[in-house]
């Protein structure tokens, strides 16, 4: 089964001036359940574009997405969210720093349940997201209480990740969402990455600069080049890629 088609897509910046930009052109697209894609390609080359119109941040200019069997082209990113999640770049931006990682995690459980006020309150829920958190293997079970702006970046974007996927998203978006990591900690957050998407069979599109990353992780890789998707490589193929194949095809 599709979980998100991809139809002729096409997006012009400043149409019909001398800035005029064809960031996307002709991009067609199928992800099927399950499908764990890394996309690569140069600055500039329109991924964050594409990831912008599947999100329902740009409208597309010509073209059809199609989410879950739903036409979603003309559609808010409130309509889209429904199946959909994602986690930025900027730690500080999936989560709210002056509210406690349980409070967040509320706020994250809560768009997919109708909650008491004071439910957040209660014990048994404190142990499951406990536990949740204890999964993560970041420490992040001690913090429960702590405002989120205390917590180190990593710890961040670990806990953004857990609140994405907390309502169990037909397609999680991960948008270079350890590119403002250090080495190790962004290693980390691989880790929990693959193994959030793993355990919960989660349809998985993740834009990432580092190669070694696109290359580890995920059935699929796809790579944008101005514009248009140069490669599209899957199963044992994608099993069996190498740095040196990735870079020929960089232009
Ligand atoms: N809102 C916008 N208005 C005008 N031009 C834009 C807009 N967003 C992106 N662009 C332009 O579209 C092109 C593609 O940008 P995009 O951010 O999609 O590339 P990218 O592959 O994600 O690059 P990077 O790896 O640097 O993040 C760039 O030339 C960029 O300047």
């Amino acid at each position: 089964m599709e979980v998100l088609q991809l139809k002729h897509l096409q997006k012009v910046f400043f149409p019909g001036t001398n800035n005029e930009r064809h960031v996307l052109k002709n991009i067609n697209l199928k992800i099927n359940d399950g499908d764990f894609i890394s996309v690569i390609g140069n600055n500039g080359a329109g991924k964050s574009t594409l990831l912008n119109t599947i999100a329902g941040n740009l409208h597309v200019d010509a073209g059809e997405i199609d989410l879950v069997d739903h036409d979603v082209t003309k559609k808010s990113i409130a309509y889209r969210a429904r199946w959909m999640s994602r986690v930025f770049q900027d730690p500080k931006t999936g989560t709210a720093g002056d509210l406690t990682v349980l409070q967040n995690l509320v706020l994250a459980q809560s768009h997919t349940q109708t909650i008491s006020l004071h439910w957040y309150q209660k014990k048994t829920d404190r142990k499951s997201f406990s536990q949740l958190l204890k999964a993560l293997n970041m420490g992040l079970e001690n913090f429960l209480d702590t405002q989120v702006k205390y917590l180190s970046g990593g710890q961040r974007q670990a806990l953004s990740l857990l609140m994405a996927t907390l309502s169990k998203p037909k397609l999680l978006l991960l948008d270079e969402h350890t590119a403002a990591l250090d080495p190790k900690t962004s290693q980390e957050v691989m880790t929990i990455t693959e193994k959030i998407v793993q355990e919960q069979h989660l349809t998985t599109m993740m834009i990432t600069h580092k190669m070694s990353d696109a290359l580890k992780y995920g059935n699929r890789l796809i790579m944008v080049q101005d514009g248009q998707i140069k490669l599209d490589i899957s199963g044992k193929q994608k099993a069996t890629l190498k740095k040196e194949d990735l870079l020929k095809a960089f232009k």
